[in-house]
């Protein structure tokens, strides 16, 4: 073996799935002590590769040597006992399992042959406290929030041993502060000799985290280079072309108000919540994670249900509690949870396209397929879906290519109130753009966009007026020239100031 400190080594793999070569002649390779990213835009392949190495897929052709000798990986246990550990972005832990039992899931210590919970649970607390997570190990899992859980299957990687650890995309869900503890744990883990394989789309962490980057492009492995390379470069790297400007918001003339929302409140989740959003505009909702942004929207929506207030649309009241209305009115919701929520994930990119309208013109009694069909061509090719054709079932996208079509779908359906709930998350550079340009299009043909993000940057980017909620409330309202980062937090807190919440309850939004 040329290096001792090589873990693992990746040569000319090749893997396609029917009409999509999604790795071709992929080179990569991981050292002891070093954060290793995997860039790439939605549907180079960065996924696939991963689960070469997890023992979810094969390859068609190609090597891969752990500790310089040549493996084949046929399965998760074979993955394991190359102590190779993947940590996906939908976790692999069980529900109504304990902490404990999910770390040691059919390793249980046992003691006369029964489970051995004293020290499986003493076992558990150890590797807990080695990853800084102050949680019992006799929780269950279903109590845990996100951070929380990648948390637990960091430990379980831990108590496997695992010399390589790869992580797909683990901060797009993460607040700020929990961004900083994954660091501080990672690092750790490099220090201790790991080699650790880590996917994002934010830039912002690579240099920060990263040691060498290995950039995917159309499946194939482009370049190699030294995480400290400036973001432009990164970029052009990853997409093969510039980009000028990272938020190009295109003003439009604010015209009437579409969606005018007055004293909302749901005891407990919001309280008296007033705002208008007028045609031509995009207006921002800022604010801490638990401020209850998404539970506002999803109301307004109708797919929860308030206890008093009002939501009128182009000046017509709206039914409470009623998603039909609320479309039939012309409001669409892209929703945070988009696999949940947005997708038919056994239906066609098409049938999943065609959704809203085809609800809509069936009821109306007649189904124009040719123009559907057109329609789905044409979005799908704005926003650059990757794809074999508009047949491909939605579940075989990559993560970002699925978001990509959950927004396509509204963006169709020809929504005067358009709210964006985190639209941009695991979305690549280069497709953020073309968002933004999509967004820009819909208020200048005099829509209204209501955009929630926990993407500081991006709102102040996009938005001509942030609204910032605190604590169930609308806290104040920015116009665009005013507002910063600054004034942002400060009112996203206000509320909390004086009510003095406890500490763990605030957690900043992500701004990077
Ligand atoms: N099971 C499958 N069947 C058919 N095509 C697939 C399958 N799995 C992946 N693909 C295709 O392989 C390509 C690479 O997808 P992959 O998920 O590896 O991308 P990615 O780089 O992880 O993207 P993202 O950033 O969006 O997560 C995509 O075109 C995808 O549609």
């Amino acid at each position: 073996m040329s290096n001792p400190d090589e873990l693992l080594r990746i040569e000319g793999i090749r893997k396609t799935f029917p009409g999509v070569v999604a790795l071709d002649s992929v080179d990569f390779d991981l050292r002891r002590g070093e954060v290793h990213v995997l860039l790439g835009e939605n549907g180079a392949g960065k996924s696939t590769l991963i689960k070469m190495l997890s023992g979810a897929y094969r390859p068609d052709s190609g090597r891969i040597t752990v500790g310089g000798e040549e493996v084949r990986i046929h399965g998760a246990q074979d993955s394991e006992r190359l102590g190779i550990a993947t940590i996906y972005q939908e976790f692999n832990l069980v529900p109504d399992l304990t902490v404990a039992e999910n770390i040691f899931l059919g390793r249980q210590p046992r003691r006369f042959g029964l489970i051995d919970r004293k020290r499986m649970n003493a076992d558990a607390a150890e590797l807990l406290a080695r990853v800084g997570v102050d949680v019992d190990p006799r929780t269950p899992v279903r109590e845990l929030g996100i951070a929380r859980l990648q948390m637990v299957e960091i430990a379980k990687a831990l108590s496997l041993d695992a010399r390589v650890l790869i992580m797909d995309e683990p901060t797009a869900v993460l607040t700020t502060e929990e961004v900083d503890k994954l660091f501080r744990i990672v690092r750790k883990l490099r220090d201790d000799g790991v080699g650790i394989v880590f996917i994002t789309h934010h830039l912002e962490e690579i240099a920060a985290l990263g040691d060498r980057v290995t950039v995917l492009r159309d499946g194939r492995s482009v370049d190699q280079v030294p995480a400290s390379t400036p973001e432009d470069e990164l970029v052009r790297l990853m997409v093969g072309r510039s980009i000028e400007q990272q938020y190009p918001r295109e003003r439009a003339d604010a015209g009437a108000p579409l969606l005018k929302v007055r004293g909302l409140t749901r005891a407990g989740t919001f309280h008296d919540v007033d705002f208008e959003v007028r045609a031509g505009e995009v207006v921002g909702l800022a604010g801490l994670v638990g401020a209850g942004r998404t539970e506002v929207v999803r109301a307004v929506f109708g797919a929860d249900p308030y206890d008093s207030g009002t939501v009128e649309v182009q000046g017509r009241p709206l039914r409470p509690y009623d998603v039909n209305a609320a479309m039939d009115a012309g409001i669409g919701l892209v929703p945070e949870d988009r696999k949940g929520q947005g997708l038919v994930l056994d239906a066609t990119v098409q049938e999943n396209l065609g959704l809203v309208t085809l609800g809509r013109s069936s009821r109306a009694g007649f189904v124009d397929r040719a123009g559907q069909r057109r329609a789905a061509d044409r979005i799908s090719g704005q926003l650059k879906v990757r794809m074999a054709g508009l047949h491909q079932h939605v579940r075989t996208l990559s993560g970002g290519n699925q978001q990509k079509v959950v927004i396509g779908k509204w963006l169709l359906a020809d929504t005067k109130v358009l709210i964006l709930d985190e639209p941009t998350r695991g979305i690549d550079v280069g497709a953020k753009v073309e968002i933004y340009q999509l967004i820009n299009e819909l208020t200048a043909s005099g829509h209204a966009v209501l955009m929630i993000s926990s993407d500081l940057p991006e709102v102040l980017g996009m938005s001509d007026r942030v609204l910032v909620m605190s604590q169930g409330r609308i806290a104040g309202e920015l116009a665009a020239q005013e507002a910063t980062q600054d004034a942002v937090m400060a009112l996203a807190v206000s509320a909390t100031a004086t009510t003095n919440t406890a500490a763990k309850d605030v957690e900043v939004s992500r701004g990077h």
